[in-house]
């Protein structure tokens, strides 16, 4: 996608090295817009809560683990109801969309943005968009009410359709313009959230009162500072059922090994944990770190050893990992994601021919690949509370005038995040953190890493900091505005 956002972010600094890294509201380019009581001070459920509205001050630190003299360092500003609003209940033309690939929780994402606009706002009007961004300028819309999307979050998908590619910006601020639609929800992973930055950018150049508020969704959980992604406890959980099937085929016959791929283009997120949880797993393979097959320390010699000390074996492989085993293609989708050749099935043609031609070893492999089937069942009990609130937030953030902002998780409390925090840089399983570490130490398998490839990373991990820290610190006191070095 060509389309570069120039998002600007509000900061504002204060004392002992706070930093609030602010989103934007419409009164940043509107000025003198009226104001109205929040209804929810009438609402039964709510009025008897005490402090229900959340402080204009109230914000949430991004690290929490901090040391005695080190400096607050970057917050975000807490998500919630605010005491005005800025929109009355008959004014307020919302539409949703969903963009990306599928992930579990996306029609309870979509059930509870209508369901909070009617029942605590009272917003009646909410459009769906039918497809993904093309749908704003080539498709017809859907009308939703809390009726229509009463028991849709039973189902997987998303009611509305999604799509890749076609995102045109003009045509969807032109739509969005012509049907007079004033707040526009985005649900979607990091390209969407890109495409929502410059819908954003675009609408306040033309000066419209329209807000443009993102939902973060991946399965892959690959978006950067949310504690996690809704839809990912769902699929770590339903991949148990497939490495559960792996083992008991694996452990039934001589030799057997089962090979399970799960998704995760660049993050090997649901990789890792599936494996952690399950503790049937001997091997897990991502793409954060590189392996290989032959010689000392590689795959087929850990399997040998595996095989030999316990007669059996599981491996879960996450699509993007070993992609520089397999020859490049450079195929791409219609958004621009790398197109991936399938590992699974070429790590289980590699481990039988290794096995059975060379060792002359005789194994039984099954390979599973149940990576569509984990992404269209509906959420799990947990994930569905989760995408409540973040739908809950994302609406008291529109009706409060905030715009520009992907509502998310940050350390257990809802947040409002700016656009480009989140689309800067991928989320990734950090190959000399703990979490790693912990999961070497659950399968025993080799870190496939040498001494200077460790070296490597962790150099590489300490400048990504660095930077992140440089970034977060140097800021215009005076205009409040992010000075790029
Ligand atoms: N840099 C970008 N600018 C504008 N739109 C983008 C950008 N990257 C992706 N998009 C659009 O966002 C939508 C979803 O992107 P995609 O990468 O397929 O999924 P996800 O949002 O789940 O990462 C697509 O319609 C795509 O055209
Ligand atoms: O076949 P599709 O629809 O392109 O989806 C496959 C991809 O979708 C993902 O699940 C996540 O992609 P997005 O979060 O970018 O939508 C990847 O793990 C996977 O490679
Ligand atoms: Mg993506």
């Amino acid at each position: 996608m060509a389309n570069q956002s120039n998002f600007q972010m509000k900061v504002t600094e204060g004392n002992l090295g706070y930093v609030l890294q602010d989103v934007p509201h419409l009164t940043d380019y509107i000025p003198n817009l009226p104001t109205y009581p929040n209804p929810l001070r009438f609402n039964p459920a709510y009025s008897v809560v005490k402090q229900y509205f959340v402080d204009m001050d109230d914000s949430v630190p991004q690290k929490i683990v901090v040391h005695k003299d080190s400096p607050r360092g970057v917050h975000f500003r807490r998500a919630g109801p605010r005491q005005k609003v800025y929109f009355t209940p008959e004014e307020v033309n919302a539409c949703i969309v969903t963009c990306g690939g599928l992930c579990p929780g996306l029609n309870t994402v979509i059930r509870e943005i209508v369901h909070s606009l009617d029942y605590m706002y009272g917003a009646t009007k909410v459009l769906g968009i039918d497809g993904g961004y093309r749908g704003f300028y080539s498709k017809n819309t859907k009308p939703l009410s809390p009726k229509i999307v009463n028991d849709i979050h039973k189902r997987g998908g998303t009611i509305l359709g999604t799509s890749r590619g076609g995102h045109d910006t003009m045509k969807i601020v032109d739509s969005i313009q012509d049907r007079g639609i004033n707040q526009v929800y985005i649900i979607g992973g990091d390209g969407t959230q890109k495409g929502a930055a410059v819908i954003y950018e675009e609408i306040r150049k033309r000066g419209l009162k329209v807000i443009v508020a993102g939902i973060p969704k991946t399965i892959d959980n690959d978006i950067s500072v949310i504690d996690q992604s809704f839809g990912f406890d769902t699929a770590v959980e339903e991949a148990q059922r497939a490495i559960n099937a792996a083992h008991v085929e694996a452990e039934s016959a001589e030799n057997g090994i089962g090979v399970v791929k799960l998704m995760g283009r660049y993050s090997g997120f649901i990789a890792m944990y599936a494996t952690l949880a399950s503790r049937d797993v001997d091997c897990c393979l991502i793409p954060e770190s590189p392996f290989y097959l032959e010689g000392q320390g590689g795959l087929f010699e850990y399997i040998a050893k595996r095989l030999k000390e316990n007669g059996h074996m599981v491996i879960v492989v996450a699509e993007g990992a070993g992609e520089d085993l397999l020859s490049a293609k450079n195929e791409q989708d219609a958004s621009g994601n790398k197109l991936l050749q399938d590992i699974g099935l070429w790590l289980s043609r590699r481990i039988k021919e290794h096995f059975s031609k060379q060792q002359k070893l005789p194994i039984t492999l099954k390979y599973i690949d149940p990576t569509y089937m984990i992404r269209a069942i509906p959420s799990n009990a947990s994930d569905n509370v989760y995408c409540t609130l973040l739908a809950q937030s994302a609406v008291h953030g529109a009706m409060s005038g905030f715009t520009g902002f992907t509502s998310g998780l940050v350390n257990g409390r809802h947040t409002y995040i700016p656009f480009n925090r989140i689309t800067e840089q991928q989320n990734k399983v950090v190959i000399t953190d703990r979490m790693w570490a912990r999961l070497l130490s659950s399968t025993n398998q080799p870190s496939f890493l040498g001494r200077k490839q460790l070296d490597e990373a962790k150099k590489e991990q300490e400048s990504q900091s660095q930077l992140m820290d440089d970034a977060t610190n140097i800021a215009d006191a005076k205009t409040g505005n992010r000075i790029k070095k």
